[in-house]
Order: structure tokens, then sequence, then C-alpha cells
């Protein structure tokens, strides 16, 4: 067990594989089994949201499909059936045990609009310093191709660096990350812990979902490189485990952790939203000196650092910065327009971007992927 004291926060995400049947219904046994855990850590004292996917799985066969349809509008319209299905047996037996649920519905631009981003965590806090248990899904029958998380991994992190969670626990059909994948390596052998995503674990998270979900191991992975940038640490287990997430938070629990090197900063919640939910709008490149004294983090970025600016945005928008070799160096939240930046900025005291304002890809720093 790497980390020593008992989370009091936690975002516990599960993955349709372990809600429902192959034949695309909720099963009430695995739904039972899930809220009985949640109800002990409830009656534990702590704060639990939950990510719950399942919603297309759920839905698929009541709109006429035998397996789990693959065009947009028709997964769309199977989740706006599974989505009401789910979330009526969840409340059901939540209440059951004298605790309420509640339904969150998000889209990935409700993390990139900065303010909703703030919204969002107050409404959150609000639910769980009332004891309510939070259920979130993404807002599947609005979201379009190109802005959909898709998988609820990457959506679990985000929800869990939002409120500041203590542990990420993600439930799925595998017991952890393996060397490769088992289920086309029997000589694939689990990790147990893991304080950094090198290249050799995406290597081996590859990109292959089950029948009924979608994100695979490397969604969990990408995943939980937002979750260690936020400084919090990630338990990845077996849904049917008994008792899995009560071990889990007791740090004893079958599965792998991941956890930073003690060393490792962490985002504070507005460099989080800069580096992982803002999506920039536009991209500077800078020269190669103003580039070196931007990484060793001794200085903000001024006017004569700017070799050329890209893409249209206003002051205040986030932007990519590189350098002329293509190489991208980080993101920041820029002071200018493009407009005022093509103008020039000469004679204008004011940093073109703030040093506190930039997070760079390198170091401890975020992987460019995400
Ligand atoms: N290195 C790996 N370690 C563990 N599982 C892997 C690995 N690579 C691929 N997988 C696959 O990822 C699957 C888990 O993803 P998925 O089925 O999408 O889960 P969920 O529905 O819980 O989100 C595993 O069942 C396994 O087949
Ligand atoms: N929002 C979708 C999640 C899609 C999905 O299958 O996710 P996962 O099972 O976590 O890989 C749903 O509820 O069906």
């Amino acid at each position: 067990m790497l980390h020593s004291k008992k989370p009091n926060r936690v975002v516990i995400k599960i993955g349709s594989s372990s809600l429902t049947s192959l034949h695309g219904e909720v099963s009430r046994k695995k739904l039972e089994k899930l809220v009985d855990q949640v109800v002990a850590l409830k009656d534990e004292g702590m704060e639990v949201v939950l990510v719950s996917s399942g919603a297309v799985a759920a839905g698929y066969r009541k709109l006429g499909f035998i397996e789990r349809p693959s065009s947009l509008p028709e997964k769309q319209a199977a989740a706006s059936i599974g989505q009401g299905l789910l979330m009526e047996s969840y409340s059901e037996l939540f209440l059951s045990h004298g605790y309420v649920a509640s339904q969150i519905l998000i889209t990935r631009t409700d993390f990139s609009n900065e303010n909703r981003y703030y919204n969002m965590s107050n409404t959150i806090n609000v639910l769980l310093e009332r004891g309510i248990i939070p259920i979130v899904n993404e807002n599947d029958t609005v979201t379009v191709d190109r802005l959909k998380f898709g998988d609820n991994d990457t959506l679990s992190a985000k929800v869990a660096a939002l409120i500041n969670a203590d542990q990420l626990m993600i439930l799925s059909d595998i017991d952890g990350l393996y060397t490769d994948n088992p289920s086309t390596n029997p000589d694939a052998k689990m990790l147990e812990h893991v304080t950094e995503i090198t290249e050799s674990i995406e290597a081996a998270a590859g990109d292959s979902g089950s029948a009924v979900g979608t994100g695979g191991m490397k969604s969990k992975i990408d995943a939980v490189k937002i979750s260690m940038a936020s400084g919090i640490s990630t338990f990845l287990g077996k849904a049917d485990i008994p008792d899995i997430l009560i071990d889990a938070v007791n740090g004893n629990a079958h599965g792998t952790y991941f956890e930073n090197k003690p060393e490792s900063a962490n985002l504070d919640r507005k460099r989080q939203w800069i580096a992982f939910n803002s999506g920039p709008e536009g991209k500077i490149i800078i020269h190669k000196k103003a580039k070196e004294a931007l990484l060793e983090g001794s200085k903000s970025l001024y006017s004569g650092d700017v070799k050329e600016v890209k893409g249209k945005f206003e002051n205040g928008a986030v932007v990519k910065i590189g350098d002329d070799s293509g190489e991208e160096i980080g993101v920041g939240v820029v002071n200018y327009s493009t407009e005022q930046l093509q103008e020039g900025t000469d004679g204008k005291k004011k940093a073109i971007i703030d040093r506190e304002a930039f997070v760079c890809y390198f170091d401890f720093c975020i992987p460019a992927s995400l």
C-alpha cells in the first residue's frame, strides 16, 4: 500500500460491462452489490461520487437492437432510454438504505467553459455536504461525436480533479493493469503499484475495449494521467470482487494502485482547468531563449519572446505555446487578443502570459497527448 491516509472524498467509476448483462439489460444483482458497498462507505462518513456508465448498454435492447448499435444517433437514442432506467434502479436501491441519489449529466464542453466548470464543482459540493450521492454520466443524447468523452474513464478523472477527491476508484471487467492485454496474451502479468505512466505502460494499454464497454485500457491510462497530475491516487480493480471498494479505500485490495511519487508536483484547480479542460484556441510560437526560461520556471512571457501568433483568440483565452521546431511546450492564459499582439505590445509592461497562468508539458507536467 502506497498511500497511508484513508480517503474522505472518493469518486468511483464503474464501466458498462460491470453493470449490465451482455443482452442489454441493467443487472439488478450487479447494481445491488455496487450500491451495498457505496452505502458501507457512506456509513463510514465518506463522501462518494459515482460515475456510472451503462446508459447505452441498458437501453439498446428496448430500442429494438439485439447488440450495441454503432451509429451515434442510435447510441444516443439508446442512452436516452437506458439512462432513465439506470437512475430509476439506483434511486430505488439507495433510498432503501436511506440515501438520496442525484443525477448529473455532463458534456466535454461543460469542462471547457470556465464558469460551468466552477458551477459544476459548487453544485457537487452542495450535494456532498448534504449527504447526497451524485451519479454522473456523460450527457450522451446531446453530445456530438467530435466532442464526446465516449468512455467515462476520462470523465471520472476530470470529476475527481474538479472536486479535489482524495481517491479515484475505477471498477472494470479486469482486475488491474497488465503488462499486456490479458485477453490475448496469457503471459501478461498484473502490476500492483504504478508511480509513473511510462511509454511501456502506454504501449501495454493498447486500445481495445470489451463488447459492451468502449474505453478499453487506453482510456483508463489517459484518466490516470489526469488524476496523477492532479495529485489524486487511483485504484483500478475488478467490479465483481466482493468488497473491492472497501478494501480499496483501506489500501489492501487486489488490483492496481497508481500513486504519484512523493516529490511530484500537483496542479492546483486553476492550472488543472488550464491544462486539461480549457481547449486551447490558438498558438504562440516563441524564441528558443524564451522557451528555456519558461521551462526553468524563471519568467513570464513578454512581447520580445514571441516569434509568431497563430489562430484567432481574445484576451483571457487559453493558447498553446510552441517553438519553431514544431514542439509544443505547454498551454497558458493569454493577456492580449490576437489583434493586440499583431499590433505589437512593445512598451506595454504586462506579460503576454503570466508564469502562474502557464502549465508546461514537461517534467512532472502534462503529457502532450492530453
Ligand atoms: N494492459 C492491459 N491490462 C488490462 N486490460 C487490458 C490491457 N489492454 C487491453 N485491456 C482490455 O481492456 C478491457 C477493459 O476495458 P473495458 O472493457 O472498456 O472496461 P469498462 O467497460 O470497465 O470500462 C479488459 O477487459 C481487457 O480486455
Ligand atoms: N456514457 C456511456 C458510456 C459509454 C461506455 O461504454 O463507457 P465504459 O463502459 O466506461 O467504457 C453510457 O452510459 O453508455
